[in-house]
């Protein structure tokens, strides 16, 4: 049987190929990554519709249990590199992989159950108002099913992880902005998740403080947990020796040690 083949005219005058010829309909897409390799930006652009330019062509590999931290100047695009990776927004061009599938493909139930498995720290804290903080962090774990037992089990220690214990009947208005950004860290680690994304966790606490956030997310890496901080402080990742990312005029650099 005889099969149409689409077929490539080669431009006599300027040599090159018609891009309409030979631009597939779906975007090429690469096998998907091995099994320890968390994390792939593959060639990953991202450029929202009023221009500001945040990834161009950036490459990025994880493997399961990496502890990065992703600095840049403020507006280079931390937080929109986070987003891409637990799908609030799509790449422009390119291919993100996260723990096996490819990220801007989920939709629906898929989309939400991959980010179960994902806790997210996030700049605006998002908590819920009319909740109190041991309703806002055992919101997370009710949503993955988890028996009341449970729940339990695992609320008080981790709000005495993140110095919030007293404050578990406060509701979030009733908290300082440091407070706060502690409810949203203890939210994003109590359910232990293999992948811990964290968008400037420090930004609001004292060095006391952040250090002792960077002490708990170092201790949930030791059994496994990948972890991402973006912060502006140099200082700060520099304390805890683990390797630096800067994210440059939409490339990502590792940083020597
Ligand atoms: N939804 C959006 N629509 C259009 N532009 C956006 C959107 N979100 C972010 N930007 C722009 O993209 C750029 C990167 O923003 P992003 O928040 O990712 O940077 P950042 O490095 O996290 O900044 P900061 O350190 O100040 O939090 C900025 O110029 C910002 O204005």
């Amino acid at each position: 049987m005889k099969t149409s083949r689409r077929r490539i005219v080669i431009n006599p005058q300027t040599r090159s190929i018609p891009l309409e010829n030979v631009a597939p309909t779906r975007p090429f897409r690469q096998a998907p990554p091995p099994k320890e390799i968390i994390i792939r930006l593959q060639d990953v652009s991202k450029i929202y519709p009023d221009g500001s330019r945040c990834l161009i062509g950036a490459n990025l590999n994880l493997k399961r249990g990496d502890f990065i931290f992703i600095t840049g100047t403020s507006g280079t695009g931390k937080s929109t590199l986070l987003k891409l990776l637990y799908g609030e927004e799509t790449p422009s061009s390119g291919q993100i992989y996260v723990n096996g599938s490819e990220v801007h493909e989920l939709k629906g139930d898929h989309l939400a159950k991959f980010r179960r498995r994902i806790g997210v720290v996030f700049q605006d804290y998002k908590l819920i108002p009319n909740r109190t903080v041991a309703e806002n962090v055992a919101f997370v774990l009710q949503a993955q099913g988890r028996r009341q037992q449970e729940i339990e089990r695992r609320l008080l220690p981790t709000l005495k992880m993140v110095g919030l214990a007293h404050k578990a009947d406060a509701f979030p208005d009733q908290l300082s902005g440091g407070e706060q950004q502690r409810v949203s860290i203890a939210r994003a680690i109590v359910g232990t998740p293999p992948l811990v994304l964290a968008d400037e966790p420090t930004g609001n606490l004292d060095l006391e403080n952040a250090t002792q956030i960077l002490r708990t997310l170092e201790n949930l890496n030791t059994y496994g947990a990948t972890i991402i901080v973006t912060t502006h402080d140099h200082h700060l990742a520099g304390l805890s020796g683990k390797p630096i990312v800067e994210l440059r005029q939409g490339q990502l650099y590792w940083q020597k040690r």
